[in-house]
Parts: structure tokens; sequence; C-alpha cells
């Protein structure tokens, strides 16, 4: 009798913003224990995962030169971490293919985002009876990001950003988002602050309640004013053209702008949907970033849209 092969599943996933990021000390397992808000936003990733006799990884779309395609991907980690939870020996016979438009090593979790999608994904393949909780599990030893990509939305996230509570949030943010020419690495960004730490004392932000509150309100005008991140100083003395990038966001219109995590990409919270196409287009003649996209948010975490065959929104792109 002939073995019946389920079709594939491809699933959406989406990249973050930290609307704060405050770092503490380094701690002794080489992380840093941090308090963060996460946005989930419209800008995605797409995976999908099908069963094959050649298993392995293709990549397409953003940055797809840049990303591995070996068992370094953070998508096939994935596959190797849901195969050993379920007991399944021996090379998974299975094909990722990753469509990328979030920017690779830009500070938006994107290598996050296609673990979780894989862990998503391959629970339909395999028609696992497995929760979003438990996958969580999982997707906690694989980054300190991908839980958040599971569940999406607003969320605040401690420890090394791996525990994660839901943040009330009322009202759709319209953002802009700047990528730069070249990534960021996420430990020599943490490696700079605790560089920059041990030569002076720079201001660190304050507590996350007041983005909570803002959240709640709804208002993107509060929201601007909270805007925070740790990492920004570091990020920017890495690279200090981000310094320009975040001026020339805010001159063009933006109510405020923030590194995204450990950058490059910079993140404009503009007053409303119209205001972030004005935004963009301004920025991208601007000529401080390679590429601008407008996004809204939060959107929910890491979903299954169907096979192959199905309709793929594309998210507005603006060159610079
Ligand atoms: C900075 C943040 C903010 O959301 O995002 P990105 O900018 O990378 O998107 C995250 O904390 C990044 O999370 P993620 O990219 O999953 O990092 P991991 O793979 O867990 O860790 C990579 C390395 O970053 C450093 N790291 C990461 C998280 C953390 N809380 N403290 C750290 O010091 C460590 O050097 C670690 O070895
Ligand atoms: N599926 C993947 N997509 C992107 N990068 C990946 C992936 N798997 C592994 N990587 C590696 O992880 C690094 C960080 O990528 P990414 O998750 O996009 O950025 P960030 O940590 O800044 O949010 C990349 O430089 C790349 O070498």
């Amino acid at each position: 009798m002939l073995a019946v092969v389920p079709p594939p599943v491809t699933v959406r996933v989406p990249a973050k913003v930290n609307l704060h990021l405050s770092v503490d000390d380094l701690r002794e397992d080489g992380y840093h224990e941090l308090v963060t808000v996460f946005q989930a936003l419209s800008l995605t990733d797409e995976v999908t995962v099908a069963v094959t006799d050649e298993p392995g990884i293709e990549v397409y779309g953003e940055g797809e030169g840049s990303v591995p395609t070996g068992h370094e991907n953070l998508a096939w980690r994935a596959v190797e971490a849901l195969s050993a939870h379920v007991g399944r020996t021996g090379e998974p016979k299975v094909r990722v293919v990753l469509r990328k438009g979030i920017p690779v090593a830009g500070g938006m979790a994107g290598g996050s985002a296609d673990a979780a999608a894989t862990l998503v994904g391959l629970a339909s393949l395999w028609n696992l009876d497995v929760t979003r909780d438990e996958l969580a599990e999982i997707a906690a030893g694989l980054g300190s990001d991908v839980p958040f990509a599971l569940y999406g939305g607003t969320a605040l996230g401690t420890g090394r950003g791996e525990h994660l509570v839901p943040v009330l949030s009322r009202h759709t943010f319209h953002w802009v988002l700047a990528f730069d020419s070249e990534g960021l690495s996420t430990p020599k960004v943490f490696g700079e602050l605790d560089r920059l730490r041990a030569a002076g004392n720079p201001p660190r932000i304050g507590s996350h309640t007041p983005v909570v509150e803002a959240l709640a309100s709804g208002d993107p005008r509060q929201l601007a004013l909270l805007l925070g991140n740790d990492l920004q100083a570091a990020a920017v003395s890495l690279r200090p053209e981000l310094r320009r990038t975040l001026r020339a966001g805010v001159n063009a219109g933006a109510l405020a702008g923030t590194v995204s995590g450990s950058g490059p990409t910079c993140a404009f919270l503009c007053e409303g949907a119209q205001s972030a196409v004005e935004v963009a287009a301004e920025l991208s003649g601007a000529g401080v970033c390679r590429t601008v996209r407008v996004a809204h948010g939060p959107v929910p975490g890491a979903r299954v849209v169907g096979g192959d065959d199905a309709p793929r929104p594309a998210s507005p792109r603006v060159h610079a």
C-alpha cells in the first residue's frame, strides 16, 4: 500500500520591534537579564515545510545570500529540536522553504521568526498533539526571541526575553522601518554595551510601566515619548550613521524613532496610516538607508496560511 504524503504547510510569521528594552548586567551564563516590551509587526516571513526525500533549507527574498542553509539555520535547528522532542530518529525528511521579508541580522528577530514558524508548520505537517505552550518551551531553547514569534501581539518579556506576559494594546500603531545595507551581530552589540558601561556610566532607560499604560491608552503620541532601548547607544557606537537615520525619520514627520533590538533597523512610530506612507516616502528620498517599509502592529504570531498555492499579500515596499 502507498503511504499518504501530507501536503506542504505554509506559516506566516511576524517580525518584532522592541518598544522598550532595558538591559541589566551580564549574567554568569553569558546572557543579560532584560525587560522588554515586544510588538509583532505586519512585516513577515513565510515558511513552507514539506515531507521530502531531499532534506534541507531553501532561502528566497531579503538577504537570501547571507542566510545559512545548513544546520546553523535556526529553522533547521527547530526541525531537529521538534524531531527530538517527539522521539523521531534519523535525519528528518523535511524540506523548509523560507521566503524572507524580515531583514537579516536587523534586530527584528527574523531567524527567530523562522524557527517559530517551522515549529508551528511541522506540528501541523506531522499532525502532532502539542500545545503552543509546549512549543514555546522548545522555542526558548532555540533562542531568546523565538517564543514571542509564536504568540505575537504585544507582550512583556523578562529573563533573557523568553518569559512572556501579554500586554493590552488597544490601538493599531503605524510604523516606518528603515533597513540598513548591512546587519549587526546581536552578541557584538551586547558586548559593546558592556564595554560602554565598563568605560563610564551611560544612562539607562527607566521602568516599562509607562509604556504599558500608553499601550492601554492607545495614544501613539503618548507611546512615542516613551520608546527606549538600552542597546541603542551600543548599536550607534558600532554604526554611527544610525544617528543620521534616526534624525531623518523624525525630520520626515515621525513622532519618534528607535533602534529595533540590537539594530541596525530603525523603527519610526507615526501618527496614523497616512502619515506612515508620507514619512516612508520622504525617508526613502533622504538617502540614509537601503530600503524603507511601512508596517502596523500588533499582529498575531506564527499562523498556518495554507498550502503552496495560497495567496500571499506582499508587504508594501519603498526603495531608498
Ligand atoms: C536583542 C534582542 C532583543 O529582543 O533581539 P535582536 O536584536 O537580536 O533581534 C534579543 O534579546 C536577542 O535575542 P536572540 O537574537 O534570540 O538572541 P540569542 O540567540 O538568545 O542570543 C545570542 C547572543 O546574544 C547575547 N544575548 C542575548 C539575549 C540576552 N538577553 N542577553 C544576551 O547577552 C548573548 O551573547 C547570546 O549568546
Ligand atoms: N532563518 C534565518 N534567517 C535569518 N538569519 C538566520 C537564520 N538562521 C540563522 N541565521 C543567522 O542568524 C543571524 C541573526 O539573524 P536574525 O535573526 O535575522 O537577526 P537579529 O538577531 O538581529 O534579529 C544572521 O546573521 C544569520 O547568520
